[in-house]
């Protein structure tokens, strides 16, 4: 098998290097290296970056081939630079079975696209009354070690503490969905000044905080690891920071658009901008932004929640929540925090692949490119921009918020075990 030879790339945003990649590996790097055999891929001004982690995709299969599939959602991940994605558990039938959890497992194989790592459900159908089959998943071929109601929140303590315990066994990790049910009956939006105007009932901000908060200190008396899905609000940043201050086991996620859009565009009553948790204010987002940049928030995920028309085109509140993500990821944090200088291209391999890869376990990827390493490898070009359209992305759902928008940062390819899965910006032959 020849090779790639990835020319005159910045490696995460320093010195520029050749990257000779053999056989799943990266078999050379310096400068002005022969590439013999290897076919060339000029990558002058281009960023090499570890290929990005998320923790937090939505797949939809089984149950909602409709609105996305594992192979449909693994096309949106390369495009987006992602080498592997955490499939979220809230499917039907859910992820809650060794069977189900080897089935996503081996679907993602089969695309072949990225590596499809399934999230496991805690409780039993998400209903969050019984534990489910935890131990079961984690000895599966699928390996689980996250497991998360993502949708739902596991909100009676005491079965939260339980799986926190349970997953210590073998180093596993709870995902909370951060949502005190009790106070977000009905919730269409952010509590606040916008859902009192609109008349729309509100997702208050300590519905977040207080679960938040709780979790960390079950966290912390277990000894347990406990990660925060999208973290949305100023007040939940305070408590990471606290709870991290105690040496607790806690690491927390933010997605794209909640670092970007807030609860003004519900105005518009456009259900493309139903989400959960909700979009904040702009104090929110610059909270998240700076929290993000501290560290006290830990990684980028994308929180990609694919619904068909028939799920968004409707009225708010009939409307499922949850945006598309995998392909506007990287370029909303370039927008967000690069451009305006809160963090640099190593922040980025930071929050967008080591961390996620070392929460997730995956042990293949968020490793700099080094000789004898992985190649498992993206390379951006942060000079590009593109217009965000939604009939032109991948995936039979087309809920993103970013319609018309024009954005940083192309993804020119991405290396998945060496082999490349896009190209010049697009899928390769072999892969689409
Ligand atoms: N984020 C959302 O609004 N929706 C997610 C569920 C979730 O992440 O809570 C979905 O599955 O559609
Ligand atoms: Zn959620
Ligand atoms: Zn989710």
């Amino acid at each position: 098998m020849t090779g790639w030879l990835i020319k005159g790339a910045s490696i995460l945003g320093r010195e520029r290097a050749d990257v000779l990649v053999e056989s799943g590996r990266i078999t050379g790097m310096g400068a002005d290296l022969a590439a013999g055999d290897a076919t060339v891929v000029d990558a002058d001004g281009q960023i090499l970056l570890p290929g990005l982690v998320d923790l937090h995709t939505h797949l939809r299969e089984p149950g909602r081939e409709d609105a996305e599939t594992v192979a449909s959602g693994s096309r949106a991940a390369a495009l987006g630079g992602f080498t592997a994605v955490c499939a979220m558990a809230n499917t039907d039938p859910v992820a809650d079975t060794a069977g189900v959890v080897e089935q996503v497992w081996s679907l993602g194989r089969d695309a072949g696209l990225v590596d499809v790592q399934p999230i496991g459900a805690v409780t039993v159908g998400l209903a969050g009354s019984q534990l489910a089959e935890l131990g079961a998943m984690a000895a599966s071929a699928a390996k689980v070690r996250i497991f998360s109601d993502d949708g739902h929140c596991v909100s009676d303590p005491r079965l939260m503490r339980r799986a926190l315990e349970y997953v210590k066994a073998f180093d596993g990790v709870i995902a909370q969905h951060a949502e005190e049910p009790s106070l977000t009956a009905g919730a269409q939006m952010h509590e606040g000044a916008v859902s009192a105007r609109l008349g729309l009932a509100g997702w208050p901000a300590v519905a977040e905080e207080a679960i938040i908060a709780r979790d960390a200190l079950l966290a912390g008396h277990v000894g347990s690891r406990l990660h925060v899905c999208h973290v949305s609000t100023a007040g939940s940043v305070e408590i990471l920071r606290w709870a991290k201050s105690k040496g607790w086991r806690v690491t927390a996620e933010v997605c794209p658009h909640h670092l970007l859009l807030t609860d003004e565009l519900a105005g518009s009553y456009d259900p493309v901008y139903k989400v959960n948790p909700p979009l904040r204010t702009a104090d929110d987002v610059a909270a998240l932004r700076q929290g993000l940049a501290e560290g006290i928030i830990d990684v980028v995920a994308t929180d990609h929640a694919p619904h068909t028309l028939e799920d968004k085109e409707c009225e708010w509140s009939a409307a499922r929540p949850g945006m598309l993500g995998l392909q506007t990821a990287l370029p909303i944090v370039i927008h967000t925090m690069v451009e305006p200088g809160a963090l640099d291209w190593d922040g980025v391999a930071e929050r967008m692949s080591r961390t996620p890869a070392r929460i997730a376990g995956l042990t293949e990827h968020g490793r700099d490119p080094a000789v004898g390493g992985p190649a498992n490898l993206t390379l951006v070009d942060p000079a590009a921009r593109w217009t965000v359209v939604p009939s032109e992305l991948a995936g039979p759902s087309r809920n993103t918020p970013y319609s018309g928008m024009t954005l940083p940062g192309v993804v020119t390819a991405t290396f998945l075990h060496g082999r490349p899965t896009v190209l010049g910006g697009k899928l390769t032959e072999s892969a689409s």
